[in-house]
């Protein structure tokens, strides 16, 4: 896949920021909490437990939860997408697949904000998200995973956790240092810690939370990146090639949580190279060629379509 960094032939256009993982604001809510240490969680009440869990509340009835409609995306004279048009069902693993230069990661980037589209539409349950900026696209539950920038290897894997809800949803740390507000940013902190053990735990990488993260091999990062992402309380979860370079024991491990998430309701779009991964565990997959969708499908469908097959000539399918 291609880097999310900006490329400068992008300058013409106002793309917009991409959420940055390793802004830290002024006050962190890792050392904001109460004792101002970063402990095992403590025994928490069942407000804390209850706002720790969080379950997606799933789209208006027969909504899917993304649609992509006609979408373009254009880098001064290179058509990157080209009028890309397709839903994404509720609670499904559903893999995007295409040879190399096929618009996937460009697509990814403009569900999600990183990218303007230069043309067409991206609905999220139903709304509208066109054009709107990183943090506001995963306020409205709609994520995808970013590697671990340089500046949170330095932190542990648990305040990377505590600091992702800032990172990707753009809260403002002036909540944290207003008068009157203390109280109530506290009690939110409890139940972030809280969480972040949840996650940590379910991932089980709750060994590692006082780890720095760039300490972490291939895939342990992979499963903070997954956690990060689900620390934002998301509806749906973009995921870029999330298996890359992870050893089997965790891609297993890692393809065992996203069917966890699944059950739970969770909804999965997977940009995957590996086409046994993307057969075997999701029941959709779409097909882009030269910027647009040319088959959807299950597995075996895909597999047999003989369009697909061409586009894929020279490569394993
Ligand atoms: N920022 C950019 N500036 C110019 N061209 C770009 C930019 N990003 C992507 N492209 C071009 O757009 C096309 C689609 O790229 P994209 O990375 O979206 O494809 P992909 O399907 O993700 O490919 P891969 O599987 O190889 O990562 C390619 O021709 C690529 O060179």
């Amino acid at each position: 896949m291609s880097s999310d960094a900006p490329d400068p032939s992008d300058s013409a256009e106002t793309d917009a920021d991409a959420p940055n993982p390793g802004d830290v604001a002024a006050t962190d809510p890792v050392t904001a909490t109460a004792d101002g240490t970063i402990g095992e969680p403590e025994a928490n009440d069942s407000e804390v437990e209850e706002a720790a869990k969080h379950v997606p509340s799933g789209s208006p009835s027969g909504t899917p939860p993304l649609r992509v409609e006609g979408l373009v995306k254009r880098f001064g004279g290179v058509t990157a997408v080209d009028g890309a048009s397709f839903e994404v069902e509720s609670g499904s693993l559903t893999g995007l697949i295409g040879p190399n230069g096929a618009g996937k990661s460009t697509t990814f980037n403009c569900i999600t904000g990183v990218h303007e589209p230069t043309g067409g539409s991206v609905y999220f349950e139903g709304e509208e998200i066109t054009g709107l900026k990183p943090h506001q696209i995963a306020r409205e539950g709609l994520v995808r995973t970013f590697q671990i920038a340089r500046e949170l290897s330095e932190m542990t894997v648990l305040e990377n956790l505590m600091l992702a809800p800032q990172g990707q949803l753009g809260e403002s740390a002036i909540r944290a240092v207003t008068p009157g507000l203390r109280g109530a940013v506290v009690e939110e902190e409890t139940a972030l810690r809280e969480r972040a053990w949840e996650t940590l735990e379910f991932f089980e990488i709750d060994h590692l939370a006082h780890e720095h993260a760039g300490n972490l091999s291939g895939g342990q990062r992979k499963l903070l990146e997954m956690a990060r992402a689900l620390m934002t309380d998301p509806e749906m979860v973009l995921l870029d090639e999330p298996l890359a370079g992870v050893n089997p024991t965790l891609e297993e491990k890692l393809l065992d949580r996203i069917h966890d998430l699944r059950a739970d309701g969770y909804t999965f779009l997977l940009v995957e190279h590996d086409m046994d991964i993307i057969m075997e565990n999701c029941e959709r997959v779409i097909v882009m060629h030269q910027g647009s969708v040319l088959a959807e499908g299950t597995g075996d469908e895909i597999r047999n379509d003989e369009r697909v097959i061409e586009a894929y000539l020279g490569e394993e399918l």
